[in-house]
């Protein structure tokens, strides 16, 4: 199955005044902040405009031979009073505006990991780990920095400017339209620019997103990767998608150094010829002195805006990106959500039924059969189901059916006899615990991973329910670690051995005290007693559970009241293993070839499940 890369979908990128405009219900609570340090950028903007014109007073009516000493002191003090104010200002921007930018952060963030909680296993399995990380954390920090920075100086650098044109036209139109001229060929530059570095932008954050994948694929790995000697191998595949990321890294910085070169050199070019025309319109006598000086100190305060409006049109577009990015997780529907008006059974026993169920990956081609085609089984409360087959028939994909990881294409999963879609999702969830072959666990205490659905309880009762479930799920080693059930196990448990995390994890899946449980395979990992052991307290603690568990070996049929039999697409026959190793050829074959698995472990005639 492919793993969403990330990379930009050709058409349909929206366009940068739709992307921003998706801002707005986030930006409005945090506006008057904002609105104040933007009024302090544009003040900051407007005093260190009014210098130059101190400076224009200063020339021309202080400095020649009859200025008074006073006046001198005067604009001097006056000059100093202004830079005081300036830096005042650019502080108060920066506190007004920091907070409330680094709070929209975190606000979406939060709501990009709920709705990555909400979404469907089907989309995590589509797209990879990184690109979702470099989402909620790269991209968002980019974001804040736009926010509390580049918005605010994009906007106060084209109000200085076109102020700052104001007021050199007011010294010289002439002089003014020279410098003005500039903006032709900078606006056409501007263009190519924009759509250069859009793209570059965007195939540097899904290239940053893919080797964040990379990296948590060889650290998830790491045992594999050491087993089989391929350090190498995975370090040459990192480095060249590192090298094509520096690549991709180097031609947007060009682009963009590219552009300022533009925006820099213009006008300096303009400004040049401007002075040539300035100083012969002063000795015309059309210019005042004081006029020239105004309109160079005016074009010298503007090189600074000018400059940074090019760069921050590059961290704008940037933004934008990683704002694009943002919304196409946010924009996926979660596809299974509660009903309008749930359901709850009348009479909660803990029946499972599949009505003709058919299920289809998403991207199994619309020729080929789904992959359960009509299955229709029934557990009766309390019962325990094994369910059998052949490798890759489909049993883990039907077990997940049931609690609505995945949602079945056609038929029906009743539990109770009430539709599992019309079920409130997290009553249903409570309903049915899962216990995969595959464990996960967190990185936290024993005691909180055991713990996780077992909701309603506190005190003693809670600690009674862990006890249990410990005792239960054999999983009694935990309290032997150094701070017993509180120890805190290394990421994803990995400090643990294969067979003590099939152990928490059930007794996770036990503690949550379900109607339905469904197992899959998860004793693979336990040794033949110890599975016995697990299976006998089973018996008894779940004597009113229904139970739905995926066998791979012929020791965890033992556990069950009943097999079925999944083959092609369908229930293929239902009995005691006894029944069905009398009747059916299929089912002998099948046990057959789990017995050559474990060919040395289980005696199947007379033995303990004959
Ligand atoms: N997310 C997925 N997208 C597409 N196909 C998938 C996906 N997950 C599993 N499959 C395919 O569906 C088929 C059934 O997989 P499933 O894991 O349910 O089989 P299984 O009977 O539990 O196998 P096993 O006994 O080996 O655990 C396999 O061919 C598998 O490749």
């Amino acid at each position: 199955m492919a793993v969403q890369q990330g990379h930009a979908p050709a058409a349909g990128t929206p366009t940068l005044g739709r992307t921003f405009a998706r801002l707005i219900p986030f930006v409005k609570p945090i506006l008057p902040r904002l609105f104040f340090g933007f009024l302090c950028a544009l003040l900051a903007g407007v005093v260190a405009l009014t210098i130059p014109q101190v400076l224009a007073w200063l020339v021309n009516n202080v400095l020649h031979p009859e200025g008074r000493g006073s006046e001198v002191w005067l604009a001097v003090g006056l000059v100093a009073a202004l830079g005081a104010l300036e830096a005042l200002l650019v502080f108060l921007r920066r506190q007004f505006v920091i907070t409330p930018a680094a709070r929209l952060e975190t606000q979406m963030r939060v709501r990009l990991y709920a709705h990555l909680q909400q979404l469907p296993v089907a989309f995590h399995e589509r797209w990879g780990s990184g690109q979702l990380l470099s989402r909620s954390m790269g991209d968002l920090s980019l974001l804040r920095r736009w926010l509390a920075f580049g918005a605010m100086m994009l906007v106060v650098s084209t109000v200085t400017v076109i102020a700052g044109l104001t007021l050199m036209f007011s010294s010289s139109w002439v002089l003014g339209t020279i410098y003005l001229a500039g903006a032709i060929p900078i606006s056409i530059k501007a263009f190519h620019f924009r759509n250069n570095y859009r793209a570059a932008s965007r195939l540097s954050q899904d290239q940053a997103g893919d080797l964040a994948t990379a990296v948590e694929e060889s650290v998830h790995g790491i045992r594999v990767i050491k087993a089989f000697g391929r350090g190498r191998h995975m370090y040459d595949g990192f480095n060249t998608r590192a090298e094509q990321l520096r690549d991709t890294e180097v031609s947007k910085a060009k682009t963009l150094a590219s552009f300022i070169l533009y925006v820099v050199a213009i006008p300096e070019t303009t400004l040049g010829l401007g002075l040539v025309a300035g100083l012969w319109l002063t000795a015309q006598g059309e210019l005042s002195v004081g006029a020239l000086v105004a309109f160079f100190a005016t074009a010298t305060v503007l090189a600074g805006p000018v400059e940074h409006m090019g760069m921050l049109m590059g961290m704008t577009l940037t933004t934008k990106t990683a704002l694009d990015r943002h919304f196409e997780v946010m924009d996926t529907n979660n596809t299974i959500t509660s009903p309008g008006s749930p359901v709850s059974p009348t009479d909660p026993r803990g029946e499972l039924e599949l009505r003709n169920v058919l299920f289809r990956f998403p991207d199994t081609p619309a020729t080929a059969a789904p992959l359960l085609r009509g299955v229709n089984l029934h557990v009766a409360p309390g019962e325990t189901m094994a369910l059998v087959g052949m490798t890759g028939t489909g049993k883990s994909t039907l077990l997940q059916l049931v609690p609505r990881l995945y949602e079945a294409t056609g038929g029906q999963v009743l539990i109770d006899g009430v539709d599992v879609r019309d079920r409130d999702l997290v009553e249903l969830r409570r309903d049915v615990a899962v216990a995969f072959e595959d464990t996960i666990l967190f990185s936290s205490s024993i005691r909180d991973n055991v713990l996780l659905g077992a909701t309603g309880l506190d005190g003693p009762e809670l600690d009674a329910l862990l006890e249990d479930a410990i005792d239960t799920a054999q999983a009694g080693f935990a309290r032997t670690l150094p701070q017993g059930l509180d120890t805190v196990i290394g990421e994803e448990g990995l400090s643990l051995s294969g067979g003590q995390r099939q152990r928490i994890a059930l007794a996770r899946a036990i503690a949550a005290r379900p109607r339905v449980l469904v197992l899959d395979d998860p004793l693979s990992a336990l040794d033949v007693r110890t599975e016995e052991a697990v299976t006998q307290r089973l018996r008894t603690t779940l004597a009113g559970t229904t139970t739905l568990i995926v066998a791979h070996r012929p020791s965890t049929v033992a556990l069950a009241d009943k097999v079925a039999l999944l083959r092609d697409g369908l229930i293929d026959d239902v009995g005691t293993h006894s029944e069905l190793l009398a009747r059916n050829e299929h089912y002998r074959f099948v046990i057959a070839s789990l017995v050559d698995e474990e060919s040395d472990i289980i005696p199947l005639q007379g033995g303990p499940l004959a």
